[in-house]
């Protein structure tokens, strides 16, 4: 059962209402704005109950049930995550990536070898994402070991795209600090223009990734915020799970 709230959910922010302001004793109009925003608004979002005791016995199972879920509940680019990585201060790093496949190795995307994620996991080849769903107030944690599949994957993965995602890959220097944009809009023309004349071309830079769990935590919001956390974790090759505070 979903709690309706007892005054109904402001409207977001308009630009123009809400900026950031300076320091004060008085909360901006930003975080005014900020506070009348709500989490899980019962207009848009359903709270599943969800039985942590019922869940499969590994992680793989259970997000591939999630997802499916959300994808049928209309939830807007389910298929993007939160990668987080870190340098080699092991000062972190985060971007959205696209999620490509999940199977028993692991959660799969792509990306060039040379770009600051890249560089980063050359170095320190261990990873986080994160998914956000809010339709089903739900988040999925990963974290674990990065690897890197052979070249044909990730050129067998690219070419099943769109000509605009060969485009994007061929445009190269992700990343690398761009002079000006028309710089990027001539490069990008030449692009289009190669993955439509050699819809094969080789994007050697372009990468396949796979983050091999080690741990993966699952979140249902719940409206009295007794949110269920379950976290499995890989212990001698097996999946062991708990429970964990909100
Ligand atoms: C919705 C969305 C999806 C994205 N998907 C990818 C992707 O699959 N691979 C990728 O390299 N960059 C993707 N990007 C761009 C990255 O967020 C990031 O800007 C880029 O990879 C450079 O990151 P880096 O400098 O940390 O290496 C995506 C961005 C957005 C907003």
């Amino acid at each position: 059962m979903i709690e309706r709230p007892a005054q109904p959910p402001s409207q977001p922010p308009s630009r123009s209402s809400a900026q950031p302001s300076e320091p004060s004793s008085q909360p901006s109009e930003f975080v005014e704005a900020l506070r009348g925003l709500r989490v899980w608004d019962p207009r848009v979002s359903a709270l599943p109950l969800f039985d942590p005791a019922a869940a499969p016995a590994e992680p793989v199972a259970l997000f591939a049930t999630w997802f499916g879920e959300v994808v049928a509940a209309g939830e807007v680019e389910p298929h993007t995550m939160s990668l987080a990585t870190a340098d080699a201060e092991g000062r972190p790093d985060v971007r959205t990536v696209m999620l490509h496949d999940v199977d028993a190795r692991g959660w799969h995307f792509a990306s060039h070898s040379g770009s600051r994620k890249g560089r980063q996991l050359a170095a320190l080849p261990y990873a986080s994402l994160g998914f956000y769903w809010p339709l089903l107030g739900r988040q999925v944690r990963v974290r674990g070991r990065v690897t890197v599949e052979p070249a044909e994957v990730a050129h067998a993965d690219l070419h099943t795209r769109s000509t605009g995602a060969l485009a994007a890959a061929l445009v190269g220097h992700q990343s690398e600090v761009l002079s000006s944009y028309e710089e990027l809009e001539r490069a990008s023309e030449a692009a289009w223009a190669r993955a439509e004349r050699e819809p094969d071309v080789a994007v050697p830079s372009w990468t396949a990734y796979v983050v091999e769990p080690d741990e993966v935590e699952f979140f249902q919001g719940d409206a009295r915020r007794r949110h269920v956390r379950l976290d499995y974790r890989r212990e001698d090759g097996r999946w062991a799970t708990e429970l964990l505070w909100p």
